[in-house]
Parts: structure tokens; C-alpha cells; sequence
């Protein structure tokens, strides 16, 4: 499904949080959003999945504005991964991932053969079939992120948000889900805070910053050492051998310019008001 986002505004505590965002992601692309804490990335991903209506600007999805169509077939085609999503701890695995199932089913509709393949073929491609009796709530972190994964693809949506999906996972387990959304051919929008995966894995990267859209396009074009320097107040370099590329950060620190950051300011606290700060 191709995505459109047209001049979204959204405000929230009389100050901008979305500032006039215009987006395109063509069907079955991936893009990586990425950005500082408080950039707006979660809150344009709940304007994508129908959480947070836009002050001004709208949201299509295949041509349609989100809000002209009712809620309901919104929720069959896109599917969800929050941070912090709440998850019944009670319930097991399998129940669940059974609930990605949900939207398709009217209010008291059983679960057909077809759901049921549904949800067997989410646990398989998460890893997650030795997992199907246990309580999600004495799982660990990254088995419970991978159960929510679950659940999302149980759903068969033809859009995936996902809000820092590699939360709480290991290394291989990042890796894992972010080939496996990648090759479900649906289209992605991703919440990133790693540049290393979001340059790997994406088609596209999309970078907000203060609510802005300042960049949208392949990693390698956006991803730029100027620009992540500008944007995340980092020195950064930029490493590509071949097998893929590499961010190195360090801190910025611009002292005593008033964009000083808060961490250079605590540091030079400690140790003394005229040491110099790297
Ligand atoms: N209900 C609200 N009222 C006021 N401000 C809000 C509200 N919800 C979010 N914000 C503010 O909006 C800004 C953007 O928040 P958002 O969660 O979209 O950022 P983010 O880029 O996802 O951040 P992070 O990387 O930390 O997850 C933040 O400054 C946040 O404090």
C-alpha cells in the first residue's frame, strides 16, 4: 500500500510537534525514520496508524485519507509495534498472537482455518513456537517484543509501524526481525535509533528533526557525516567498506555557544567551569 503524508501538523500542549510534514512511501518500500528523542517520530507513526488525527494536513493510504475511511478497515491493513505497547500479561503466547487476528473477525466469529494458519505461520517466522503455552508475562523482554512482532504480522496488514522494533532485542535478534519485515514485502515505516540498521535495512530514510522533515531518501544520500553531525549535535564519521556502513559518534560539544548541550554543561560542572570540554 502506498503511503502519503501531506503538510501533517500536528500541535500538542500549544506547541508544534509535527511541523507541516509531507512524506511518500511507495508500496512495499521501507523507510527508516530517524531522529533525535523528542524529534516527532512517535507521533508521526500515530498519525499513520490512525492514533492521533493531524491538526491540518492528511494521512492517505493508497489515494485514501485515512480519516474518510471507518476505523475498522484501517485496522485490518495496519499493523502495529509500539514502545511500551501493553500487553496482557495473563494471557499466553498463542492467545496473543491470536489477537493480531482480530480486526478480521467480526464481534463473535471463531477463528477459521485461516486464521489459524495466520497466527502458526507469525509464530514460526518469529521463532516463536516452543513459546505457545507460556504466559507473556514471565517472558523476557526481547521474548515479549518478538511476541507483540507476533501478533503484528498474525495480522497479515499490507502496512507495518513499528516504533523502535529492536528495543529490549540482542544483536541477532535485531537482525532477524529487521530482515524479516524487510522480505514480508509490505510497506515499513520504523522508528529507528540505530543509523548502522536504518542504513542497512531501509529503502529510504526519512530525518526529523524539531518536527521537521529536513531529509527524506536513500541512506546514503541522507546519512551524510554534515547532516548527523547537524542534526544529533555529534561529531560523526562515516565508514563504508563494502560490506555495509558504519556511524562513528562522539559527542558534540559547542560550549559556552548557547546550543550547549546539557550533558557538556554537566560534565563541565564536574569538572571544573573553565576545563575544556572534547
Ligand atoms: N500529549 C502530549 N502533550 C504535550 N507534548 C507531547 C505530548 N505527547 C508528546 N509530546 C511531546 O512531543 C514531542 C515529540 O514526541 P515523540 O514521542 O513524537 O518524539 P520521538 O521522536 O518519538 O522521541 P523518542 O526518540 O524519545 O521516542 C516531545 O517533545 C514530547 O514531549
Amino acid at each position: 500500500m502506498r503511503l502519503d503524508l501531506d503538510s501533517v501538523r500536528v500541535a500538542l500542549g500549544g506547541r508544534p510537534i509535527l511541523d507541516r510534514v509531507s512524506l511518500t512511501v511507495h508500496s512495499g518500500q521501507f523507510v527508516a525514520l530517524v531522529g533525535p528523542n523528542g524529534s516527532g517520530k512517535s507521533t508521526l507513526l500515530r498519525t499513520v496508524y490512525r492514533a492521533r488525527r493531524p491538526d491540518s494536513g492528511t494521512v492517505r493510504l493508497d489515494g485514501r485519507d485515512l480519516w474518510s475511511v471507518p476505523a475498522a478497515e484501517t485496522a485490518r491493513h495496519v499493523g502495529v509495534l509500539m514502545q511500551e505497547q501493553h500487553t496482557g500479561f495473563e494471557f499466553t503466547v498463542a492467545e496473543t498472537v491470536a489477537l493480531g487476528r482480530t480486526p478480521h473477525l467480526g464481534l463473535f466469529d471463531r477463528l477459521t482455518g485461516t486464521d489459524q494458519a495466520a497466527i502458526d505461520d507469525a509464530l514460526v517466522r518469529t521463532g516463536l513456537t516452543a513459546f505457545t503455552g507460556r504466559r507473556v508475562g514471565d517472558l523476557s523482554g526481547g521474548e515479549r517484543q518478538r511476541v507483540l512482532l507476533a501478533r503484528a504480522l498474525a495480522q497479515q496488514p499490507r502496512v507495518l509501524v513499528l516504533d523502535e522494533p529492536t528495543n529490549h532485542l540482542d544483536p541477532r535478534h535485531q537482525l532477524d526481525l529487521l530482515e524479516l519485515v524487510r522480505d514480508l514485502g509490505v510497506t515499513v515505516v520504523a522508528a529507528l535509533h540505530s543509523l548502522d540498521l536504518a542504513a542497512t535495512y531501509a529503502d529510504t530514510t526519512a530525518v526529523l528533526q524539531n518536527g521537521r522533515l529536513v531529509a527524506h531518501g536513500r541512506p546514503a544520500d541522507v546519512l551524510t557525516a554534515e547532516r548527523i553531525g547537524e542534526v544529533f549535535e555529534v561529531d560523526a564519521t562515516v565508514h563504508d567498506d563494502g560490506g555495509g556502513t558504519r556511524f562513528v559518534l562522539r559527542p558534540r560539544c559547542v560550549c559556552p555557544d548557547e546550543r550547549c548541550h546539557w550533558s557538556c554543561r554537566t560534565r563541565r560542572a564536574g569538572v571544573g567551569a573553565d576545563a575544556p570540554v572534547s
